[in-house]
């Protein structure tokens, strides 16, 4: 019976199509599985095609409606199909006759090169043996050359084709994939040649074939390569990527090439069903007809089958001495790595163990245990308990304390002292005192916060008796907040931590931190607490700069040694590099701390984007109903584009400002809802564009973003920012988290931007 498989290239493709179309591919790619070779190749619909003579014998095209077709690999062993592309008809067969298959001679996988640029670039027939020159290429002679003829035909501007995953940039951001190389490994080529410090031989031990081994060698940068990326067998692409950035051959062949070489033996040359199978980075091999269905609807996410060799690399390794960390900027997979860590922990835990996989706030955990659960089989799920600290630290205080609940109120009720016994100081300087300082820092007694550097890094400065009258304030707010058995977030956590110190066994084995960057110290110490100290302890993912909650924490101070296991991402799966390199100005290119250590800063390097597309659009309204008014048309016109309503948000950064979009879109006959994350998921079958908070979009993504009303009077929101009277350090802290909202909020989006404000622009944008 024949099988497919989907190279997942092609997925963004069926985005494009319209609902009829998709039916018709699905019913098609039904047949691929249910019918016998030789009813599926004779079928009348199906109408499959070899390319004219002369052309890859492999490749067919089908019908999939009168305006669009299928490309497959149609081996002539096995019987495993590969669907490779979707095209509108008119442009299928000119697309197909330039592609070629073959099994990587090293590697065993199946990668596609367009043959026809690649052998006019050689001097090959028509060509004129040069290599594109300057920027990306744009033209060789006559003929366009990968980046325009790769492009999807009919295509509106999304640009270059989506990469898929593990192949290789089409951006052309700096790329880094690897952690920069010691100066030493870097040797600049004295002829002005790229590849001339490898030999054929290395190359060949690599992967390269001869053809591209000939066509590199008059390759003369980075860029020029980059530019030739649509063209060159994908796999080989990265080794010689690697390879141009300096790395050295041993290197490349550990990280590039072993991981994907089989396990065991080698894929002949001709083996193309074996071949297909492998390729684990760009073949979803489909079981089912759901299955089909999953992947086609993007359901089937590709980083369930596949992670980047550096994310598998961490995800998978076998053991960290003790706790490691990932950091890396938006959309470079840290969830993911995190995902699959947790995977790989609950495989092999020991007889009682447990995994906890933790985060911020309720919505960020349901969305982690929706994607847990979709990778791993339910008896395994069954050991991972996944709830933020805050639950946790709740639930190990009721076993002991059944009454105990969760505060939220914790300023109000500092206000009220305040206000009853006239303190001299604003509640917020008393609130701060005891967020930042006192619970922060883990003082538990009078002489502590006495202390010359209890206060250390504070403005404000406090004599001993002021410092006396603060922490008696302090400790009369936290008592009465005990009496009445509601403690805040920061002493449940302590009282939790307490109660976890007396106990001989702790609840978890392993711990696995994501959207690390928001936690607070006191949750830090729940968690320190909760796992023995050991191997593989903690796993811990997160990103300075999308702190949106005003927390700095020392790893180091809370007994978190990471020395040796800190590991950065660099390439970015899901925005844009047009996107990528507008949100880097509301950061203004300041450095990034580390993450768990403010002393130091993350180490430079460029972060690479897999995706191309339109610029962000920005728009300046001279007031509210006219900014209104611009976005239900920005909306309308994406949907028109195709985008599915829920696969569009327009984010705001007020709950106020939320719900008058929300109202203004459906006046406009817009389908549009306010989006809870904690209650619904991204995925559900509501189909509206989804409006919502700043806040509510952290750890999400979509399609379409828009920013409403990035104004000067919300963004920065003032009565969330600490004076700077009160405290420099703590006034510029929140700023800061003021402007990473921002950037958190647009870096959610994967294809389309847009940000509008009317009056005053915010200062955070980058105009
Ligand atoms: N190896 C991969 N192959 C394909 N897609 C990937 C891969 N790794 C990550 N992605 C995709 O990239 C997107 C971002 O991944 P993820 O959410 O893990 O990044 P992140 O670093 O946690 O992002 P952020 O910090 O912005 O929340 C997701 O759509 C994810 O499916």
């Amino acid at each position: 019976m024949p099988q497919l498989a989907i190279d997942a290239t092609c997925l963004p493709q069926y985005d494009k199509l319209d609902k009829p179309t998709r039916e018709r591919l699905l019913a098609a790619t039904r047949k691929f599985r249910e019918l016998s070779l030789d009813a599926l190749l004779a079928h009348p619909d199906l109408r499959i095609r070899p390319l004219p003579a002369g052309q890859d014998p492999r490749i067919r095209t089908f019908r999939i409606s009168d305006s669009w077709t299928g490309v497959m690999l149609a081996p002539e062993s096995g019987e495993t199909f590969l669907l490779i592309h979707l095209l509108p008809r008119d442009s299928a067969e000119d697309w197909a006759v330039d592609q070629r298959h073959d099994v990587n001679p090293v590697m065993g996988t199946l990668e596609r090169r367009d043959a026809t640029a690649l052998e006019q670039a050689s001097g090959g027939p028509g060509g004129d043996g040069s290599a594109p020159a300057g920027e990306a290429p744009a033209r060789v002679g006559a003929t366009a050359v990968p980046a325009a003829s790769a492009a999807p035909p009919g295509g509106e501007g999304t640009a270059a084709p989506r990469a898929a995953p593990g192949e290789p940039a089409v951006s052309s951001r700096a790329s880094a994939p690897f952690p920069p190389p010691p100066s030493s490994a870097v040797s600049a080529p004295s002829s002005g040649l790229l590849f001339d410090r490898v030999s054929d031989r290395d190359l060949e031990r690599l992967g390269v074939d001869p053809e591209v081994r000939e066509f590199c060698r008059s390759i003369t940068t980075a860029d020029e390569l980059h530019g030739w990326a649509p063209a060159l067998p994908q796999d080989q692409y990265e080794v010689l990527r690697a390879l141009a950035e300096g790395h050295s051959v041993q290197r490349v062949r550990d990280e590039v090439v072993v991981p994907r070489r089989p396990v065991v033996g080698a894929v002949a040359a001709d083996d193309y069903d074996t071949a297909i199978r492998h390729t684990r980075e760009r073949v979803i091999v489909v079981n089912d007809n759901r299955e089909i269905e999953d992947v086609l609807a993007g359901e089937f996410n590709a980083w369930r089958i596949y992670l980047h060799p550096m994310q598998r690399d961490l995800a998978y390794r076998p053991r960290f001495n003790g706790p490691a960390k990932v950091s890396g900027g938006p959309g470079t997979g840290k969830t993911v790595v995190a995902l699959h860590r947790v995977k790989h922990l609950a495989e092999h835990l020991p007889l009682g163990g447990r995994v906890l996989l933790t985060s911020f706030t309720n919505a960020l955990v349901e969305s982690l245990r929706r994607n847990l659960e979709m990778l791993l089989p339910p008896e395994v799920v069954e050991d991972v308990d996944v709830v933020t600290t805050d639950k946790l630290a709740l639930d190990v205080v009721k076993e002991v304390h059944p009454e105990v609940r969760l505060r939220t109120d914790t300023r109000g009720v500092f206000a009220n002292y305040a206000k009853q016994h006239r303190l001299p100081w604003p509640v917020d300087f008393l609130f701060s005192e005891y967020r930042h300082v006192v619970t922060a820092r883990g003082i538990t007694t009078l002489e502590g916060y006495l202390a010359p550097d209890a206060r250390a890094g504070r403005t404000t400065p406090l004599n001993a008796d002021q410092r006396r009258e603060v922490w008696h304030a302090i400790s009369s707010v936290r008592a009465a907040m005990r009496t009445s058995r509601r403690l805040p977030a920061e002493d449940l956590h302590a009282e939790a931590v307490r109660i976890l110190g007396e106990r001989s066994e702790l609840p978890y084995s392993n711990v696995v931190v994501d959207e690390a960057q928001d936690l607070h110290p006191a949750q830090w110490r729940t968690l320190r607490a909760a796992v023995a100290r050991g191997p593989d302890d903690m796993f811990i993912a997160g990103d300075n700069r999308q702190r949106i909650y005003d927390n700095t924490v020392s790893f180091k101070q809370l007994g978190i040694e990471i020395v040796g296991r800190s590991f950065p991402l660099r390439v970015n799966y899901r925005t844009t590099e047009q996107i990528l390199d507008w949100t880097d100005g509301i950061l203004r290119g300041g450095p990034v701390t580390e993450l768990g250590d403010s002393s130091a800063t993350e180490p430079g390097g460029a972060m690479r984007c897999v995706l191309s597309g339109p610029e962000p659009e920005l728009y300046g309204a001279p007031d509210e109903p006219a900014e209104l008014d611009a976005l239900a048309e920005r909306v309308r016109a994406w949907l028109a584009d195709g985008i599915a309503p829920a696969d569009i948000c327009v984010t705001a950064r007020t709950n106020k400002l939320r719900d008058s979009v929300a109202s203004h879109l459906r006046a406009r006959s817009l389908p549009a809802a306010i989006f809870h994350p904690r209650e619904h998921s991204i995925t559900d079958a509501a189909q509206s564009v989804r409006v919502t908070t700043m806040h509510g979009v952290k750890g999400l993504e979509f399609r379409a973003i828009a920013v409403f009303a990035a104004t000067a009077d919300a963004l920065p929101q003032l009565d969330r920012v600490t004076s700077a009277a009160l405290d420099e350090n703590q006034h510029q802290a929140d700023l800061d988290a003021q402007r990473s909202l921002l950037y958190v909020a647009c870096t959610r989006a994967r294809e389309r931007l847009y940000v509008s404000w009317h009056g005053t622009p915010s200062p955070f944008l980058p105009l």
